[in-house]
């Protein structure tokens, strides 16, 4: 069977990486899709943004939507405390697998979750079935066309509290001009952008952040 481009990834990985040290996952996939393949994580540049915002917000519940190979997810698992819990949803069992073994590769999964579904199916179970309170901090890097629903979902079932963050990956390319519209037209939401370019490339993009007030 063909290989595909994230087994490729992975394999590049499992191959040129450090076990156990995250950076040097983060540093061999950015090199891998700079040099060789190029691929949707969020790379190095934005990568830095999502680290300070990290940094600032210090969350202890986290929820990613699209894990894909998992290079967000093992970024974010390295900066949290051991007692911090993040769930990430991939709906792509291959993309999934993929994830899992760079997670487990890169020795962050005691901190990470993978949940496999549809975010529309999970979200409404993070209460019940995944004894989530409230949400600190959602990365959303999914399909553009969900960030809003997802994020009407988050809001109605209750997972958001005074100051949780919600920072999403490619507002300019490819774009979530409704999500936008959305959050920026809420007053219940304070929004911050920050500019930077689309991964491994010079085609200018942006993250948006934005704070729930309540
Ligand atoms: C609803 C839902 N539930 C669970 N997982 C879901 C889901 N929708 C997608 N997913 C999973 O997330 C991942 C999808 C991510 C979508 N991301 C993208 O389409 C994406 C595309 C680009 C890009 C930029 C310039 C170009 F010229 C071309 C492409 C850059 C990025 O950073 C991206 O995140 C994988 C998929 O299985
Ligand atoms: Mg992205």
């Amino acid at each position: 069977m063909a290989q595909s481009k994230e087994e490729r990834i992975l394999n590049f990985v499992l191959q040129n990486a450090v076990r156990g040290d995250p950076q040097s996952v983060l540093d061999t996939i950015d090199k891998y899709c700079s040099q060789k393949e190029w691929a949707m994580n969020v790379g190095d540049e934005k990568g830095l943004i999502l680290d300070k915002i990290l940094e600032e917000t210090k969350p202890s519940v986290l929820l990613e939507l699209g894990t894909y190979c998992g290079y967000s997810a093992v970024r974010i698992a390295r900066l949290l405390n051991p007692s911090a819990r993040f769930l990430t949803i991939e709906f792509n069992p291959a993309f999934a697998a993929i994830a899992r073994q760079m997670i487990e590769f890169a020795g962050v999964q005691d901190k990470v979750k993978i949940l496999e579904g549809p975010s529309e199916t999970i979200i409404p179970q993070l209460k019940k079935k995944h004894e989530v309170d409230t949400l600190d901090f959602v990365f959303l890097d999914h399909w553009k066309d969900r960030y809003m629903p997802d994020t009407i979902l988050l809001l109605d079932h209750g997972l958001l509290r005074k100051g949780s963050v919600i920072l999403a990956d490619n507002v300019i390319v490819p774009g979530a001009p409704e999500f936008i519209k959305y959050i920026r037209n809420n007053n219940r939401f304070e929004c911050t952008n920050y500019p930077a370019h689309v991964e491994y490339m010079k085609v200018k993009d942006a993250m948006e952040k934005a704070v729930f007030v309540g």
